[in-house]
């Protein structure tokens, strides 16, 4: 996929600015009315108690030791080459040695009465950390350890050098998706050693092929577990982050958890006509007929679905963060819903997350330069809003390019995720919530987003209805275009913190529900 954070500021800056101008006339006749309205915004959080019932808590803090020894497993893991190249073309042998340095340098993962470790289709791993209280539903921390192509070009250092540079780490899979393999494994290992039983029973899956499908890996372990009749509390993948300095008008980080991804679609369009001599051509030819129609199908946008999927609640959720007027606007989307969905579009992310789009990714036609080819064919990469679904979307496109004589073809085509519950009650959801809360005190709010790419957590939907997306990682714009990009990089402080934030993470999955509010006066 490729992340574009800088363009989402950069659109939105010049939208916003135009937004602020152009609707201030009508806000401040509403703003006598709405004012009221505005004071209800986000005020003090209500403090919840999470933790473990009947057991002291470990505290969340790493000697120098531990601290260099983490900071060299990831540079060790970062230094294995587990590209994924296509489904048939995996490095395995790599593979097979991150398995090995998984076990050198997480001991205890391996040794530990109550953790069960299996391989699943060669490559990979499944832990079964089993609780103390079989009464609570268990859950499971995802990620995947291979890793998109990168050759040594462009990049500022070798891309599986597993440098260290000015404070960061750099290296394909530092941020996609090797981090969180090795932190949640770390942060487990550092508990265990601390003598940490977990009272909820939770699964530690790494799947080896997420980058290509997951069909290998993921898909295999999700039916080993629904095989086993388990069900899952939820389920914490990667696909959402900690956005910094990503929307113009907000100044504090945000938290996006994503509670759905978007489905896809792989459509290949075809043209036949007559071949022949290039000497006497026809009126039009198959390449010339595919092109204008995927062209038609590159200029007209699908619908804007703004409304109808999470972009809503984020937006509304969001909105106490801008300034006057802008928070009056974007609080009061029965009113301004359409502007606002206006001005999402000039960006390319949050365009993105408002409609099905259509990437033209490959184009084929011809073998000489004086042949007329009998055929031109080109792909197209659909990504599908999750209030639409792939009949309609099909159908939406047949419309646009509205010409008898293409064929179409369906590759691989999957739905939208259905959308996980983030209610107060959505156990992993508020789970979630309270630790970036402890963990990242600088972030100013937490709301439900839509993954635009698809991760492995999709394989688990008939075992778990609570599938979120979350990487406990700040992000810039500029962080966010070095995925599948160049000059991958993390900071050393962190990597230390998503480590730290899945320690509390686990201890925090240790109770029954969610906690019910206490008011901020009563606990301080
Ligand atoms: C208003 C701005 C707020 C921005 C909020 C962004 C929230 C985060 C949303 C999306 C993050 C995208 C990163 C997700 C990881 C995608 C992983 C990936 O590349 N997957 C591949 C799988 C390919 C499988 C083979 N078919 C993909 O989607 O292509
Ligand atoms: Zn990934
Ligand atoms: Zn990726």
């Amino acid at each position: 996929m490729d992340h574009r954070g800088a363009a989402v500021k950069e659109g939105l800056s010049v939208g916003v600015r135009a937004l602020a101008m152009g609707v201030m006339g009508t806000v401040l006749a509403l703003v006598a009315v709405l004012l009221l309205r505005a004071a209800t915004f986000p005020g003090p959080e209500e403090l919840q108690r999470w933790g473990r019932p009947g057991a002291s808590r470990i505290p969340a803090q790493f000697s120098e030791a531990e601290l260099t020894a983490m900071k060299e497993a990831l540079k060790e893991a970062i230094r294995i080459p587990t590209v994924a190249f296509s489904s048939e073309n995996i490095n395995t042998t790599a593979l097979t040695e991150f398995g090995e340095h998984l076990r050198k340098v997480f001991p205890s993962m391996f040794s530990t009465s109550f953790i069960q470790h299996e391989i699943v289709e060669e490559y990979s791993h499944l832990f079964t950390i089993r609780g103390s209280n079989p009464k609570l539903e268990p859950y499971m921390l995802l990620s995947h350890m291979d890793v998109v192509p990168a050759s040594d070009d462009d990049w500022e250092v070798p891309p599986f050098s597993g440098l260290e540079r000015d404070g960061f780490i750099y290296g394909r899979g530092t941020l996609d998706n090797k981090n969180s393999a090795m932190a949640i494994l770390q942060a487990m290992e550092l508990l265990l050693r601390r003598n940490y039983v977990p009272q909820r029973s939770f699964y530690i899956s790494l799947g080896h092929d997420e980058e290509v499908s997951g069909k290998h890996g993921a898909q295999k372990v999700a039916a080993l577990l629904k095989s086993r009749g388990v069900r899952l509390s939820f389920i914490i993948d990667e696909g959402g982050y900690i956005m910094n300095d990503f929307l113009a008008g907000i100044k504090k980080p945000f938290a996006v958890i994503s509670v759905s991804e978007k489905g896809s679609m792989n459509l290949k369009l075809q043209v036949d006509s007559t071949p022949g001599h290039s000497s006497i051509p026809l009126k039009e030819t198959s390449i010339g007929i595919l092109a204008a129609a995927i062209s038609r199908l590159e200029q007209t946008p699908m619908p804007n679905m703004f409304g109808y999927g999470t972009e809503k609640s984020m937006i509304e959720q969001l909105a106490g963060q801008f300034g006057f007027p802008l928070n009056i606007v974007f609080s009061n989307l029965w009113i301004f819903g359409p502007i606002v969905s206006r001005i999402l579009e000039k960006s390319r992310v949050s365009n993105a997350m408002m409609r099905t789009t259509v990437a033209l990714t490959m184009f084929n036609a011809g073998i000489k330069v004086n042949v007329i080819p009998p055929t031109a064919q080109a792909t197209v990469n659909i990504r599908i809003h999750p209030s639409q679904t792939v009949p309609e979307v099909l159908d939406i496109i047949q419309n646009i390019v509205a010409d008898d004589r293409v064929q179409y073809h369906v590759l691989n085509a999957f739905n939208p995720l259905p959308l996980s519950p983030y209610d107060q009650e959505a156990f992993g959801y508020q789970l979630l919530r309270r630790t970036i809360r402890d963990v990242f005190p600088e972030v100013s709010v937490v709301v439900p987003g839509v993954c635009v790419g698809n991760t492995d957590v999709r394989h688990y939907a008939n075992i778990s209805t609570g599938l979120y997306r979350f990487n406990p990682v700040s992000l810039s714009p500029e962080s966010f275009k070095s995925v599948h990009g160049l000059n991958e990089r993390i900071s050393i402080q962190a990597y230390e913190t998503q480590v730290m934030f899945l320690f509390e993470l686990i201890q925090n999955a240790d109770i029954e529900k969610v906690p019910e509010p206490h008011s901020a006066v009563h606990e301080l």
